[in-house]
Protein backbone atom coordinates (compact mmCIF):
# COMPACT_ATOMS: atom_id res chain seq x y z
CA UNK A 1 0.00 0.00 0.00
CA UNK A 2 1.21 3.63 -1.18
CA UNK A 3 2.09 5.67 2.09
CA UNK A 4 2.78 9.21 0.44
CA UNK A 5 4.88 11.86 2.57
CA UNK A 6 3.19 14.74 1.34
CA UNK A 7 -0.04 15.83 2.43
CA UNK A 8 -1.70 19.12 0.05
CA UNK A 9 -3.78 21.62 2.39
CA UNK A 10 -6.58 22.32 -0.12
CA UNK A 11 -7.15 26.26 1.59
CA UNK A 12 -10.08 27.06 -1.25
CA UNK A 13 -13.03 28.69 -0.33
CA UNK A 14 -15.40 26.10 -2.51
CA UNK A 15 -15.80 22.72 -3.07
CA UNK A 16 -15.38 23.27 -7.06
CA UNK A 17 -11.79 24.54 -6.97
CA UNK A 18 -11.00 21.25 -4.42
CA UNK A 19 -12.45 19.41 -6.92
CA UNK A 20 -10.90 20.90 -9.87
CA UNK A 21 -7.31 20.21 -8.15
CA UNK A 22 -8.12 16.69 -6.85
CA UNK A 23 -9.06 15.77 -10.27
CA UNK A 24 -5.20 16.91 -11.23
CA UNK A 25 -3.35 15.72 -8.40
CA UNK A 26 -2.46 11.75 -8.34
CA UNK A 27 -3.23 10.09 -5.06
CA UNK A 28 -0.79 7.70 -5.09
CA UNK A 29 1.74 11.15 -4.39
CA UNK A 30 -0.22 12.52 -1.88
CA UNK A 31 -2.86 12.93 0.62
CA UNK A 32 -5.74 15.81 0.77
CA UNK A 33 -5.76 18.36 4.37
CA UNK A 34 -8.72 19.39 4.41
CA UNK A 35 -8.83 22.84 7.13
CA UNK A 36 -11.24 24.76 8.63
CA UNK A 37 -12.02 27.46 5.45
CA UNK A 38 -12.86 24.44 3.03
CA UNK A 39 -14.95 22.38 5.96
CA UNK A 40 -16.49 25.37 6.58
CA UNK A 41 -17.80 25.76 3.00
CA UNK A 42 -18.10 22.75 1.71
CA UNK A 43 -18.72 20.31 4.91
CA UNK A 44 -18.60 16.19 5.06
CA UNK A 45 -20.08 15.92 1.46
CA UNK A 46 -17.35 16.79 -0.31
CA UNK A 47 -14.63 15.05 2.66
CA UNK A 48 -16.78 12.00 1.22
CA UNK A 49 -16.41 12.92 -2.29
CA UNK A 50 -12.40 13.21 -2.15
CA UNK A 51 -12.54 10.12 -0.41
CA UNK A 52 -14.23 8.27 -2.84
CA UNK A 53 -12.16 9.63 -5.90
CA UNK A 54 -9.41 7.66 -3.61
CA UNK A 55 -7.60 10.07 -1.62
CA UNK A 56 -7.08 9.59 2.23
CA UNK A 57 -8.02 12.90 4.24
CA UNK A 58 -6.03 14.88 7.11
CA UNK A 59 -9.24 16.67 8.72
CA UNK A 60 -7.16 19.55 9.89
CA UNK A 61 -9.66 21.38 12.45
CA UNK A 62 -7.60 21.95 15.18
CA UNK A 63 -10.00 20.88 17.64
CA UNK A 64 -9.36 23.32 21.02
CA UNK A 65 -12.52 22.96 23.74
CA UNK A 66 -13.30 21.99 26.87
CA UNK A 67 -12.56 17.72 26.83
CA UNK A 68 -16.32 16.92 26.30
CA UNK A 69 -16.51 19.11 23.30
CA UNK A 70 -13.41 18.02 21.60
CA UNK A 71 -13.88 14.69 22.63
CA UNK A 72 -17.21 14.28 20.74
CA UNK A 73 -16.20 16.42 18.07
CA UNK A 74 -13.35 13.88 17.36
CA UNK A 75 -16.08 10.98 17.42
CA UNK A 76 -18.08 12.35 14.64
CA UNK A 77 -14.90 13.48 12.39
CA UNK A 78 -13.60 9.89 13.00
CA UNK A 79 -16.72 8.53 11.85
CA UNK A 80 -16.31 10.42 8.37
CA UNK A 81 -13.65 7.69 7.92
CA UNK A 82 -10.97 10.20 7.64
CA UNK A 83 -7.20 9.22 8.07
CA UNK A 84 -6.05 12.01 10.32
CA UNK A 85 -7.43 14.55 13.05
CA UNK A 86 -6.06 16.74 15.15
CA UNK A 87 -6.56 18.41 18.30
CA UNK A 88 -4.59 21.55 19.70
CA UNK A 89 -2.24 20.19 22.94
CA UNK A 90 -2.50 23.84 24.71
CA UNK A 91 -6.19 21.99 25.89
CA UNK A 92 -4.35 20.23 27.93
CA UNK A 93 -4.21 16.90 29.86
CA UNK A 94 -7.46 16.00 30.30
CA UNK A 95 -8.68 16.60 26.90
CA UNK A 96 -5.81 15.22 25.26
CA UNK A 97 -7.23 12.15 27.50
CA UNK A 98 -10.87 12.29 26.23
CA UNK A 99 -10.46 12.74 22.94
CA UNK A 100 -7.92 9.53 23.33
CA UNK A 101 -10.79 7.92 24.58
CA UNK A 102 -13.17 8.81 22.33
CA UNK A 103 -11.14 7.33 19.75
CA UNK A 104 -9.88 3.97 21.49
CA UNK A 105 -11.98 1.99 18.86
CA UNK A 106 -11.04 3.87 15.95
CA UNK A 107 -8.14 3.61 13.08
CA UNK A 108 -8.35 7.39 12.77
CA UNK A 109 -4.75 8.85 13.39
CA UNK A 110 -5.30 11.56 16.30
CA UNK A 111 -2.48 13.70 16.80
CA UNK A 112 -1.87 17.48 18.63
CA UNK A 113 -0.37 20.68 17.38
CA UNK A 114 2.67 21.74 19.29
CA UNK A 115 3.18 25.50 18.50
CA UNK A 116 1.88 26.84 15.03
CA UNK A 117 4.39 27.26 12.54
CA UNK A 118 3.32 30.76 11.65
CA UNK A 119 4.82 32.15 15.32
CA UNK A 120 8.54 32.54 16.72
CA UNK A 121 10.31 33.32 19.65
CA UNK A 122 9.00 37.48 18.81
CA UNK A 123 5.51 36.21 18.59
CA UNK A 124 5.89 34.08 22.01
CA UNK A 125 7.54 37.04 23.87
CA UNK A 126 4.28 38.75 22.75
CA UNK A 127 2.26 36.79 24.34
CA UNK A 128 4.41 36.79 27.19
CA UNK A 129 5.78 33.67 27.65
CA UNK A 130 9.48 33.50 27.11
CA UNK A 131 10.38 30.09 26.35
CA UNK A 132 12.00 29.49 23.28
CA UNK A 133 9.97 27.57 20.71
CA UNK A 134 11.60 24.41 20.84
CA UNK A 135 11.24 24.29 24.70
CA UNK A 136 7.44 24.66 24.49
CA UNK A 137 7.20 21.99 21.37
CA UNK A 138 9.17 19.61 23.27
CA UNK A 139 6.86 19.52 26.41
CA UNK A 140 3.65 19.57 24.60
CA UNK A 141 4.93 16.60 22.57
CA UNK A 142 5.96 14.79 25.66
CA UNK A 143 2.11 15.50 26.54
CA UNK A 144 0.78 14.51 23.92
CA UNK A 145 2.81 11.48 23.73
CA UNK A 146 1.86 10.92 27.46
CA UNK A 147 -1.57 10.58 26.58
CA UNK A 148 -1.54 8.31 24.07
CA UNK A 149 -1.28 10.31 20.72
CA UNK A 150 -0.33 8.98 17.42
CA UNK A 151 2.12 12.36 16.87
CA UNK A 152 2.05 15.43 16.83
CA UNK A 153 2.31 18.61 14.42
CA UNK A 154 5.19 20.58 14.15
CA UNK A 155 7.94 22.66 12.49
CA UNK A 156 10.45 20.83 10.67
CA UNK A 157 13.22 22.85 12.59
CA UNK A 158 11.97 20.92 15.82
CA UNK A 159 11.86 17.38 14.40
CA UNK A 160 15.51 16.72 14.97
CA UNK A 161 15.75 17.35 18.66
CA UNK A 162 12.42 15.85 18.84
CA UNK A 163 13.61 12.58 17.37
CA UNK A 164 16.58 12.75 20.02
CA UNK A 165 13.97 11.91 22.70
CA UNK A 166 10.79 10.64 21.05
CA UNK A 167 11.02 6.70 19.09
CA UNK A 168 10.05 7.07 15.85
CA UNK A 169 6.82 5.43 16.02
CA UNK A 170 5.51 9.21 16.86
CA UNK A 171 3.93 10.82 14.30
CA UNK A 172 5.61 14.16 12.79
CA UNK A 173 3.68 16.02 10.60
CA UNK A 174 5.57 19.11 9.50
CA UNK A 175 3.98 22.31 8.24
CA UNK A 176 5.78 24.95 7.26
CA UNK A 177 7.54 23.60 4.07
CA UNK A 178 9.21 25.91 1.38
CA UNK A 179 10.87 24.34 -1.61
CA UNK A 180 14.33 26.48 -2.38
CA UNK A 181 13.07 30.14 -3.67
CA UNK A 182 9.71 29.73 -2.79
CA UNK A 183 7.77 32.52 -0.80
CA UNK A 184 7.35 31.88 2.92
CA UNK A 185 3.83 33.83 3.30
CA UNK A 186 2.78 33.57 7.03
CA UNK A 187 5.39 30.99 7.91
CA UNK A 188 7.91 32.00 10.25
CA UNK A 189 9.90 28.45 10.99
CA UNK A 190 10.11 27.06 7.74
CA UNK A 191 12.20 23.93 6.31
CA UNK A 192 13.04 22.52 2.84
CA UNK A 193 11.49 19.14 2.21
CA UNK A 194 14.73 17.57 2.00
CA UNK A 195 15.74 18.93 5.13
CA UNK A 196 12.38 17.77 7.08
CA UNK A 197 12.70 14.67 5.64
CA UNK A 198 16.40 14.32 6.63
CA UNK A 199 15.78 15.53 10.07
CA UNK A 200 12.97 13.17 11.04
CA UNK A 201 9.40 14.49 9.76
CA UNK A 202 7.16 11.90 8.36
CA UNK A 203 4.38 13.58 6.59
CA UNK A 204 5.30 17.10 4.74
CA UNK A 205 2.00 19.65 4.62
CA UNK A 206 2.25 21.57 1.90
CA UNK A 207 -0.32 24.16 0.30
CA UNK A 208 -0.11 27.46 -1.65
CA UNK A 209 3.52 26.01 -2.84
CA UNK A 210 1.75 23.21 -4.72
CA UNK A 211 -1.80 24.63 -5.01
CA UNK A 212 -0.58 28.24 -6.34
CA UNK A 213 1.83 26.89 -8.73
CA UNK A 214 0.50 27.08 -12.52
CA UNK A 215 1.52 23.12 -12.84
CA UNK A 216 -0.02 21.64 -9.21
CA UNK A 217 0.97 18.30 -10.65
CA UNK A 218 4.59 18.69 -11.81
CA UNK A 219 5.59 20.32 -8.38
CA UNK A 220 4.07 17.62 -6.42
CA UNK A 221 5.92 15.24 -8.78
CA UNK A 222 9.03 17.43 -8.37
CA UNK A 223 8.51 17.30 -4.92
CA UNK A 224 8.22 13.62 -4.35
CA UNK A 225 11.08 13.37 -6.35
CA UNK A 226 13.17 15.26 -4.45
CA UNK A 227 12.64 13.06 -1.14
CA UNK A 228 11.91 9.80 -3.11
CA UNK A 229 14.47 7.58 -1.17
CA UNK A 230 15.77 9.43 1.90
CA UNK A 231 15.10 8.47 4.83
CA UNK A 232 15.53 10.03 8.51
CA UNK A 233 19.39 10.14 9.20
CA UNK A 234 19.93 10.63 13.15
O1 LIG B 1 1.40 24.79 12.74
C1 LIG B 1 0.69 24.70 11.73
C2 LIG B 1 -0.44 23.90 11.67
C3 LIG B 1 -1.16 23.84 10.51
N1 LIG B 1 -0.78 24.52 9.42
C4 LIG B 1 -1.60 24.38 8.19
O2 LIG B 1 -0.77 23.85 7.15
C5 LIG B 1 -1.06 24.49 5.93
C6 LIG B 1 0.18 25.15 5.39
O3 LIG B 1 -0.08 25.77 4.17
P1 LIG B 1 1.03 26.54 3.33
O4 LIG B 1 0.25 27.15 2.21
O5 LIG B 1 2.01 25.52 2.86
O6 LIG B 1 1.66 27.56 4.21
C7 LIG B 1 -2.21 25.46 6.18
O7 LIG B 1 -3.40 24.81 5.80
C8 LIG B 1 -2.20 25.66 7.68
O8 LIG B 1 -3.49 25.85 8.20
C9 LIG B 1 0.32 25.31 9.46
O9 LIG B 1 0.71 25.96 8.47
N2 LIG B 1 1.04 25.36 10.62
Amino acid sequence: MVDPRIIVAFDFPNQKQALELAAKLDKDLCRIKIGKELFTAAGPQLVEKLMASGYEIFLDLKYHDIPNTVASACKVASDLGVWMINIHALGGRKMLLAAREALSAKITKLIAVTLLTSLDRNALQDMGWNDEPFEIVRRLALLARDCGLDGVVCSANEAKPLRKIIKNDFILVTPGIRPANCDANDQLRIATPQQAIRDGADYLVIGRPITQSPNPLLMLQQLNQEIQGMEYTA
